[in-house]
């Protein structure tokens, strides 16, 4: 396998339910039916293990990395199947008061590639009262990812992370081909935002997109957006799911990324530049890093 060779990628969409066993069953049926069809690397959505109601509850079902069976399995299905597994990510127990919510880039020998911390926590208020306070429970990521696959360089995000655009610059800068935001997008964000802000983050760094996402009405009574995503950095959809839990695969040619960059050079185009407001005098500048 080399960077000019085409691979399978699969999404697995889910609905995960309250606890991490039968979410695992249905995390693995998924992960089984994807490598039938194909796929050289899986992506799971954000918190494939549960997904529960409140703290109490999800302090109560929360493991440790190095006790966590859905890690343990995951694993162990990687190197059984030989192939690249993501697991979206993991509600994992950082310390007695707080979680974390990581992502594990698995390699077709079980071993654990890479791993990153969300950094951005989703702490909203909507309109028709749906409330999240997710740095309540969980401890934000301070460093951004990426990892080389045989096919070229990933970045690893989750879900709310896709809303902040220089992370995924970041990434880009960094050298990725393929940036990854596996989510639970609520159904009324999701509806108003979910494909705009994926093809544009492909758009704009030249990179695939792979988004596994949650779909459905949850065991909590959370309802979650689903429409699993695959954009190619062109910005065209490749793959798209519905709402319910399956299965979405598409090829991916990484040299489409060096062909939309070469139509496009934005990503090469970054300028510093600097705010101003003429009225308020020199000590009101401020020094952006951004594109132009
Ligand atoms: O808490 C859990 O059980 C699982 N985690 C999530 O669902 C996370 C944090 S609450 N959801 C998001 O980030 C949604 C972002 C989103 O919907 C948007 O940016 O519009």
């Amino acid at each position: 396998m080399s960077a000019d060779q085409t691979f399978t990628a699969a999404m697995v969409q889910m609905r995960t339910g309250l606890l991490p066993e039968p979410s695992l069953e249905q995390g693995t049926k998924l992960i089984r039916e994807a490598v039938a069809q194909g796929a050289d690397y899986v992506l799971t959505p954000e918190v494939s293990n549960m997904m529960q109601l409140n703290r109490k509850a999800l302090f109560e079902h929360l493991a440790s990395e190095e006790d966590d069976l859905s890690l343990k399995a995951y694993r162990a299905l990687a190197a059984e199947l030989k192939i690249h597994l993501h697991i979206g990510s993991l509600a994992l127990r950082a310390s007695p008061e707080r979680a974390v919510n990581r992502s594990f880039l698995i390699g077709p020998d079980g071993n654990v590639i890479a791993c990153y911390d969300k950094i951005h926590m989703f702490d909203i208020d909507l309109p028709d009262g749906e409330s999240y306070r997710e740095s309540a429970n969980y401890q934000p990521g301070e460093t951004a990812v990426i990892s080389d696959l045989p096919w070229g360089r990933i970045g690893l995000t989750i879900c709310y992370d896709v809303r902040f655009p220089a992370l995924y610059r970041a990434l880009a800068e960094s050298g990725a081909s393929f940036l990854t935001v596996p989510s639970a997008f609520t159904r009324k964000t999701g509806e108003a935002h979910w494909h705009v802000l994926l093809r544009a983050r492909a758009i704009e760094t030249g990179c695939f997109v792979f988004a596994a996402a949650q779909g459905g009405m949850h065991e909590n009574k959370r309802e979650t957006f689903g429409h699993s995503l695959i954009v190619a950095p062109w910005g065209e959809v490749l793959a798209e799911g519905g709402v319910e839990p399956g299965v979405f695969l598409a090829t991916i040619d990484p040299a489409k990324v060096e062909t939309a960059r070469k139509t496009v050079p934005s990503l090469q185009h970054g300028r510093r530049f600097s705010v101003v407001d003429p009225k308020a005098g020199p000590e009101h500048l401020h020094l952006v890093r951004g594109s132009a």
